[in-house]
């Protein structure tokens, strides 16, 4: 095939998602469901070492209010300078934020802050622009705050309100898929980028090097990136070859 005619590579973040300073994996997003993975730098390491350009950083703490993973998460990025490190969870005010970019994040993932204060959101989205993304974290077409515990409002009056406010990407969440590997919710997805221009990250369900092939098919309609992260804990492929399927 000619180089003109070939599908755009698609993003992958792997994800490292820390809580208790340690490298896990939740299902669903619920408290309680931790499968331990050990340190983060060594799966940032293993992640780089792969081949990565992106990696999905999340402090599950802080997205869950019980306390913060600051001291590890300045760790890892200092570690895999060079590696692109999009940022989450707790992210919610100017201290968070700044906070965040300063230890080196190239990306913040807003979730709670953009459902519950709007105003803020649009203001540091006018501000940073690329630098911050939203997470429209969703069960159905409900939105999910506060580590996912609470309900923040419907998804398309949200993404109405963020397109208004100028919104440069769209991180988007299948709660119910998420650590579950069933596969990722493409029609969410699709309904998605038919309502903006933007680009959007698909997370939540990638379970096989066939999810990132359909994945990769909906470049031309929006989607940027995915984020993976069970199936590569859980060996169901390497990054590598991921990576492979997603720009070969
Ligand atoms: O990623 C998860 O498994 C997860 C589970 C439960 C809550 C949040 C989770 N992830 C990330 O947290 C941000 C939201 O954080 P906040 O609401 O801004 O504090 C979300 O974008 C997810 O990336």
């Amino acid at each position: 095939m000619s180089e003109f005619n070939r599908t755009p590579k698609l993003v992958l973040l792997p994800a490292v998602d820390v809580a208790g300073g340690k490298a896990v994996r939740l299902t669903q997003g619920e408290a309680g469901t931790e499968t331990n993975y050990g340190d983060p730098m060594d799966a940032a390491a293993d992640w780089a070492a792969q081949g990565a350009e992106w990696l999905h950083l999340v402090d599950l703490d802080a997205a869950f209010g019980r306390g913060n993973n600051h001291v590890v998460l300045k760790k890892v990025i200092r570690q895999v300078k060079g590696m692109n490190v999009e940022l989450s969870g707790g992210i919610r005010d100017d201290e968070s934020l700044e906070s965040a970019l300063g230890i080196g994040a190239k990306r913040i993932n807003l979730g709670t802050a953009a459902l519950e204060n709007p105003e803020w959101a649009a203001s540091v989205i006018a501000q940073y622009g690329e630098s911050i993304a939203v997470g429209l974290d969703v069960r159905g077409t409900t939105l999910a705050a506060r580590g996912w515990t609470k309900e923040g409002g419907d998804l398309w009056t949200v993404m109405d309100r963020l397109e208004d406010a100028g919104c440069c990407r769209y991180v988007v969440t299948d709660v119910t898929k998420d650590g579950t590997l069933q596969g990722p919710n493409i029609e969410l997805l699709q309904q998605v980028m038919e309502r903006t221009h933007r680009p959007v990250v698909a997370s939540g369900g990638i379970s096989s090097l066939d999810d990132i092939s359909a994945l990769r098919e909906l470049v031309p309609q929006g989607l940027e990136g995915a984020i993976v992260g069970k199936a590569l804990y859980a060996g169901a492929f390497t990054l590598a070859e991921a990576l492979d399927v997603a720009s070969d």
